[in-house]
């Protein structure tokens, strides 16, 4: 095999995204869809031209189709984990979007299966794969930036204009900027403050946070958390759906620092430029531009899917099963802090 076949499970917003980085990967395209109605797959299947015989509209149907040979999990995140579970069933390797799962319990549940089956799984943190984020990590890796003391990561935006139908505006669907986004800040923070130890991240011993809980949606617009680690680093994270407000992240050493302004969607670039904003206390900032052979973000995530599938590796580097669970407690003790539940707690 040197490519894989996609299977798309969720017909929304972040499918589209993905089914147009499929166009552009070099290593997979897209070879099914499956919607809770078939003709919304249908649709979805003309728009990318999908065969009408892999447009289907039944779960269990899409599963039983042999030649595909991963399942892109992009439902809200209440049913990632019920998906996922069908997904190992039916023996598929699974790229499941972020969070991978409502819960820490839900998350190991997933990652047991998967292992007893040996099938492939990550929770698609995509910015994890991309340059720019590769580069940010050689950087502090080679000691240019001196001791990392200080994380700082936001992410928020504007999500009023998408209604209370939308799923970030409903409890039961997993609504709210922590599930959301937040976990982008949380999991740089969790990259940074772990670079230097063997496995790559480092899990947050204390979590304080603040938030609000709007109380007739039941779901946080807010939220701010302060992370320390054992090995003396903190972290300040921002997380909002209320407000296009600053996305960027800072990383604090005894030397120097890193700002990047565009980490999360750097295919995005009105957002801001692909680059780092790189500082030796004393001297003037340097701006370190990222060169890239791909632009989009998506495709850069499916080819790191593939070499890992196609090397016989049931993770990504990037983005490994034990940082995912790392994620997912961090993830339990965030949200607890500011009293945010859902009914799979
Ligand atoms: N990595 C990234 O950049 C992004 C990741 N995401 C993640 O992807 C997931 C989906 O987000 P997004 O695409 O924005 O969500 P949408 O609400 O736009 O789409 C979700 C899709 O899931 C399917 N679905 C299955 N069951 C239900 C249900 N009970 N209620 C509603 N929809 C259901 C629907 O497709 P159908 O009708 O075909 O069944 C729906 O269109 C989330 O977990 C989110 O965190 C989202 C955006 C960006
Ligand atoms: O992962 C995401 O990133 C972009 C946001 O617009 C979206 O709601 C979220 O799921």
């Amino acid at each position: 095999m040197e490519s894989l076949r996609w299977g798309i499970i969720g017909t929304g917003n972040i499918a589209h995204t993905f089914a147009r980085a499929l166009q552009v990967a070099k290593k997979g395209s897209l070879f099914a869809v499956c919607s809770r109605s078939v003709e919304t797959a249908q649709s979805f299947g003309q728009e990318f031209d999908i065969a009408q015989d892999h447009c289907f509209g039944s779960y269990q149907e899409f599963f039983s189709c042999d030649k595909v040979d991963i399942v892109y999990i992009c439902t809200p995140h209440p049913y990632h984990h019920q998906v996922a579970l069908m997904a190992i069933e039916y023996r598929k390797h699974m790229l499941i979007e972020k969070p991978m799962a409502m819960t820490q319990s839900q998350v190991q549940e997933i990652l047991t299966a998967a292992e007893r089956e040996k099938l492939f799984v990550m929770e698609a943190y995509m910015y994890r794969c991309h340059p720019q984020t590769l580069k940010l990590v050689e950087i502090i890796k080679s000691g240019d930036i001196g001791k990392v003391k200080f994380i700082r990561a936001n992410f928020s935006f504007d999500g009023r204009s998408l209604g209370p139908s939308s799923r970030l505006w409903r409890n039961e669907l997993g609504g709210g900027a922590i599930l959301d986004i937040g976990g982008y800040p949380l999991s740089l923070c969790r990259l940074v403050a772990g670079i230097e130890t063997d496995k790559g991240f480092a899990n947050p011993t204390q979590i304080k946070a603040t938030g609000y809980i709007q109380p007739d949606t039941k779901v946080d617009e807010w939220s701010n958390a302060s992370l320390e680690f054992e090995n003396g680093i903190t972290a300040q994270v921002f997380t909002g759906i209320f407000s296009d407000s600053d996305c960027s992240i800072e990383v604090l050493g005894s030397d120097g620092s890193i700002k990047v302004n565009n980490l999360w969607r750097p295919d995005l670039t009105q957002l801001g430029a692909v680059e780092l904003e790189y500082t030796k206390y004393g001297n003037q900032k340097e701006i370190i531009p990222i060169q890239l052979q791909e632009t989009n973000l998506f495709a850069i995530e499916a080819d790191a899917v593939a070499d890992a599938i196609l090397q016989g590796n049931h993770e990504c580097k990037y983005m490994t099963w034990e940082d995912t669970l790392g994620q997912a407690k961090a993830m339990d003790a965030w949200r607890k802090d500011i009293g945010l539940t859902y009914k799979e707690d």
